[in-house]
């Protein structure tokens, strides 16, 4: 089990409850909604969560969308993992986005919408060079290991 990390947090909407984790072991941290909100499909919207935090050096707060939403309602985030730095001290906002192509989503005021993800990461040194150490994988990307096995490659059927 992870330690519990200290993070500091300004309710700055002491009726709506805290970030929480909805069991023991959960990496995710439930965000609410201070509004409430209708998205019509396609359309996106900024909330309001209510809290503001300041992390500790070296770490950062990811958004992540909450997956039972996506599955039933289609309810995503646009900018997917949301970035909360660590000098930030304005009020924790989700970007949210329906993806359902007919159905508007419809939520009030206190759901929770999404969820917050707190790591540790490394801040890199960006050190040029004037070439790239040799790599199995070398420049092939974007599919060069290919498709789906269940969808031929048209070009190798006869
Ligand atoms: O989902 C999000 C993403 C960002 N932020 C806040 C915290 C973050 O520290 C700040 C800046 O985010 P980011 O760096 O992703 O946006 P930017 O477009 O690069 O803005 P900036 O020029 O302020 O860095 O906005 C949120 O409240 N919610
Ligand atoms: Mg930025």
């Amino acid at each position: 089990m992870p330690h519990d990390l200290d993070v500091q947090l300004l309710r700055l909407d002491p009726d709506l409850p805290a970030p929480a984790y909805a069991h023991p072991g959960d990496a995710g941290a439930d965000l609410v909604t201070a509004v409430d909100v209708t998205l019509q499909p396609g359309e996106r919207a900024m909330v309001p969560t209510g809290v503001a935090l300041a992390l500790p050096d070296g770490y950062v707060a990811l958004v992540h969308p909450r997956s039972g939403l996506a599955a039933r309602h289609g309810l995503s985030i646009v900018n997917t993992p949301g970035t909360i730095d660590a000098g930030y001290r304005g009020e924790v906002k989700v970007l949210l986005v329906n993806h359902d192509p007919v159905e508007p989503v419809e939520l009030r005021r206190g759901d929770r919408v999404a969820q917050l993800v707190v790591q540790r990461f490394e801040r890199a040194r960006f050190v040029e060079v004037d070439r790239l150490p040799d790599s199995v994988r070398g420049a092939g990307g974007y599919g060069s290991t290919g498709g789906f096995s269940s969808q031929p490659d048209p070009s190798e059927e006869s």
